[in-house]
């Protein structure tokens, strides 16, 4: 099974790398595929596609089990999570299975992506918990509740099929994100240590990234 971790990554952050390396060893997977999204539709990234691409890149530099995929920035079309399954269940083979990585808070958005039923028919999903956004089931909403309540499966569940499964993964708090990385360098808050990998900090201090106009 590959792990599949998409987001805006504005910039990527130890969260991100957490995430997957948390989900591979849970489920074992062969490696996780990093996909930085080029035109998320939902959202307005400060940096360009080719930033964030590029801040993946070096942010998995020293991880052996995580690749960059370049595919979504490539695309130059909405970002649909749909395409990316497609695309990717072509060039891998119709017998390799995939497992998209989500936190809590892009899990419960889960209902507004297209066609988010076909989505969960081309893969599995993996939601880990997120401080702030705590995942219990009597708070989804009822489609969401409905689709969890049907493919809540355990990891040999998820081993054993292609797709269409659901698992939570008890991923140990990491109180970071984008938006807190994004403040502290528009103000030039000296609190970035331990927040992203250095290389990143390093290119978004050389490309003047996140600095107020
Ligand atoms: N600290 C975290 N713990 C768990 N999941 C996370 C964490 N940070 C991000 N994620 C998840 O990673 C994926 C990509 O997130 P994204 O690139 O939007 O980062 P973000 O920190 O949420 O950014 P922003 O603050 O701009 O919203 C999403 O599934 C999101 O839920
Ligand atoms: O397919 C969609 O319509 C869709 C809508 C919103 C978000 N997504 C995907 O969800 C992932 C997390 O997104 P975000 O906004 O939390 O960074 C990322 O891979 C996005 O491309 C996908």
């Amino acid at each position: 099974m590959i792990g599949v971790l998409g987001g805006t990554f504005d910039p990527i952050h130890d969260g991100h790398l957490a995430m997957a390396q948390f989900a591979r060893s849970q489920l074992d997977l062969a490696k996780v595929l990093l996909i930085p999204a080029g035109f998320p539709w939902q959202r307005e990234p400060r940096a360009s596609a080719e930033d964030r691409l590029r801040m993946a890149e070096l942010a998995i530099a020293q991880q052996p089990f995580i690749e960059v995929d370049a595919r979504e920035v490539r695309r130059h079309t909405p970002t649909y999570t749909l395409d990316t399954l497609e695309e990717l269940r072509a060039s891998y083979g119709s017998d390799q299975s995939f497992c998209l990585i989500l936190g809590s808070d892009a899990f419960f958005n889960l209902p507004t992506w297209k066609e988010w039923m076909r989505v969960l028919d081309l893969a599995h999903v993996a939601v880990l918990c997120r401080p702030g956004f705590d995942l219990p089931v009597e708070h989804f909403t009822p489609p969401l509740r409905e689709a969890w309540n049907a493919r809540q499966s355990s990891v040999s569940d998820l081993q054993n099929s292609l797709g269409g499964r659901m698992i939570r993964l008890e991923m140990p708090p990491v109180p970071i994100s984008s938006t807190q990385i994004r403040h502290a360098l528009a103000h030039s808050l000296p609190s970035l240590e331990g927040l992203l990998p250095p290389p990143v900090l390093n290119y978004i201090e050389t490309h003047h990234l996140y600095r107020l106009p």
